[in-house]
Order: C-alpha cells, then structure tokens, then sequence
C-alpha cells in the first residue's frame, strides 16, 4: 500500500478493499445455507453473515489502524477478536488511494476518527432473500412455516419479486470525523453485471469529502417526485410522513443503504423514514457518499445527525434524504408539526 497518501485516503481505500472481502463472506454464509438468526429484537434480527463480515471488517482495519474508535452494530458475546488469515485484509483499493484529500482532513489523527459500520444492512431482506433461493417449491414451503418473522402477503410480493430482495443488502463502512461524516463505503454483494463479457457479483461505491464520489453511474433525479422508503419496518407515523409528500410514487425496499444508492442513481428523489429505527451505522457511511454527490442527509427536522463515539446509536428523529438542497427543503416543509412532537416524545 502507498504509505504517502494522507490517512483519511488509505482509510477509505483500505474500507473499499475490506468491504469488498465481507461482502464475500455475506454471499458465502448464504450459499452453505446456514444462517444462523439470532432474534436481538422485534423485527431486529442479526444472521452468521453480519457477525462474521463485522469481524472481518473490524479486526482488519483495527490491526492497520489501532488508534481507530470503531464502533459495529452487532455484539461480540465471545469478546472473539481471532479471525480466519484470509479475512484479514491488508490491500487498499487502488483507484481510491489516488484521490486528492481535502486540504481540511489533511492533518486528521488516527485518534480523531470513528469509523461506524454495519456488516450487514438490510438483514431482514437477507434471511427473506435465503427463503426464495430454496429452488424446490417443498423446502421453500418447509422453510416459509419454520420462518419466524414473514407474513403471507411478504410471501407473495417475494415470489414476485423474482427474488430480487437480495439487491438490497449491502455493507456498510462510515468514517466520521469531529462528528462529521467525511467519507463512506456501500457494497452492494449481489449487484449483478457484465464487466470484459463475464458475470460479475457485487460492487463498491464510496464517496469523500470535496473530492467526489466513485463505483456508480450517478444520473439526474427523476422528473417527479418519487420517494423511497422502508418495506420491513413501517408503522403510522413512517406512513403517516409519506402521505404528507403528495409523491408521484413510493418505493419500498431494504436497507439504509440500498435507499441512499437509489437517490445517488437517479432512481428515487427523497428518502424518508419517520421512525426511530435507524441507527448511526445505517447513516453514517450513506451520509457521506450522498453529501459528497450533493445530496443531504439529516432527521425528519432537518438537523444533521452527530457521529462521535459517545453519540446514542439511534437516530431517534427518523431520516430525511434527499438528492439536492430544495427537494430536502421541500420534504421537510411537508412534515407536520404534530409528527415531529410525536417522534421526539417516543
Ligand atoms: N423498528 C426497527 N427496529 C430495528 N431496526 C430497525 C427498525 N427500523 C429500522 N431499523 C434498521 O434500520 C436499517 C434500515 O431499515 P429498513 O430496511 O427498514 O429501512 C436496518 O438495518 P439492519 O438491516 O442493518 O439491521 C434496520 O434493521
Ligand atoms: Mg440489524
Ligand atoms: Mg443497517
Ligand atoms: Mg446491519
């Protein structure tokens, strides 16, 4: 690795390459077959795949950077820090080590960083994902019965989705600092392309800071206003925020992450979640990318989130994204007075 890149530099191109390496542990736990769910709460739920990529993830970039604050989503029970030789993962990715760095970050210290990740987003489309791919329609029947947490109508618009669901899971890596995101991973481990006429699995998107973003196609917004939201975790006042935006469309799908990558390819304009469920490993890295694209990311009142070590995990005030600074204004003037009061006495 080039050791004259400035540290925020070799810390994205090193969150690029490991990112990469988890996303390759999240398909191979769900090729064996064996998920491992562990119920952490309601509808919150946690599989091998996300311990396991946060383990790698975690006990690469600490033994690089041993002065990072790096905070996962997920418990270490075992306090197990020992992992596989081949999930420890030294490479930088060589594109991103070239970037300019911001003449701001150019003096930031191991010690003033907190790196937040989430090894695995969009769990629940993850384990629904593990049903459709049982091919027999009798193991899937099996499996559907043993399933703890779908519903029929789940079911259905599963088989309809011609098992597309996986496509939003993604791992997620932010760097954050003074409280700040600066700079971001989103890997998506089931996005699909032809790149020299071979298949390809996966891709890495990453964004810093004023010096831009890669790993996507960005394209403009869409002419209307369509707005992404959750497809697992809704309730009133999450419904409640999206009919006040008079949208042309509501998209539903997983993960924070999957949500930021529809803003950033033109798929979907605004993003809003009036829910306390998302937690600061969900935004962190999406925040970054999308402020670096020139988008914005902040709660449902329109203040930005802190990502310092000592911040609470959830984002108690919902999320509210958007691709520009007027569709943002515009989402948040939609939003009630009385929701607002009702997410902050929650
Ligand atoms: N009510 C809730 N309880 C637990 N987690 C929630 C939640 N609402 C949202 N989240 C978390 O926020 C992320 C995005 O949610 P959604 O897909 O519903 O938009 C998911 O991250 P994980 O999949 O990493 O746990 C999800 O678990
Ligand atoms: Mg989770
Ligand atoms: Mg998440
Ligand atoms: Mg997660």
């Amino acid at each position: 690795m080039s050791n004259s890149a400035p540290l925020i530099v070799r810390l994205l191109a090193s969150s690029v390459s490991v990112a990469n390496r988890a996303g390759k542990i999240v398909r191979d736990v769900m090729s064996k077959g064996e998920l491992g769910i562990v119920e952490k709460g309601k509808d919150d739920y946690q599989t091998e795949a996300d311990r396991s990529a946060q383990k790698c993830i975690i006990a690469s970039l600490s033994a690089q950077y041993p002065k990072l604050c790096i905070i996962g989503e997920e418990d270490n029970p075992d306090n197990e820090t020992e992992v596989p030789s081949d999930w420890l993962i030294v490479d930088a990715d060589k594109e991103v080590l070239l970037l300019n760095c911001p003449d701001s970050l150019l003096g930031v210290k191991e010690e003033d960083i907190v790196v937040w990740v989430d090894p695995l987003d969009g769990t629940a489309e993850y384990t629904q994902g593990a049903l459709m791919l049982k091919r027999n329609p009798w193991e899937r029947g099996k499996m559907y019965l043993m399933h703890p947490f779908i519903s029929m109508k789940w079911y259905l618009s599963l088989l309809q989705s011609n098992y597309g669901f996986l496509e939003h899971v993604t791992v997620l890596i932010g760097i954050a600092v003074n409280e700040k995101p600066v700079a971001g991973v989103i890997h998506q481990p089931y996005y699909k392309s032809i790149v020299d006429g071979e298949k390809k699995l996966g891709r890495t998107i990453w964004g810093l800071q004023e010096a831009g973003v890669g790993g996507f196609s960005s394209a403009a917004p869409p002419d209307s206003l369509i707005i992404t939201t959750t497809r697992s975790h809704s309730n009133p006042l999450v419904e409640k925020a999206l009919q006040v935006m008079e949208a042309s469309q509501i998209l539903r799908v997983g993960g924070a992450g999957y949500k930021v990558l529809q803003l950033l390819e033109g798929q979907a304009s605004v993003y809003v979640f009036a829910s306390p469920g998302c937690k600061k490993w969900d935004t962190c890295g999406p925040e970054a990318i999308l402020s670096a694209a020139g988008g914005k990311l902040t709660d449902i009142v329109g203040n930005f989130y802190k990502y310092g070590a000592s911040e609470s995990r959830p984002n108690k005030m919902g999320v509210l994204a958007a691709v520009n600074d007027d569709l943002h204004k515009y989402a948040i003037s939609k939003i009630p007075q009385e929701l607002k009061e009702a997410l902050a006495n929650k």
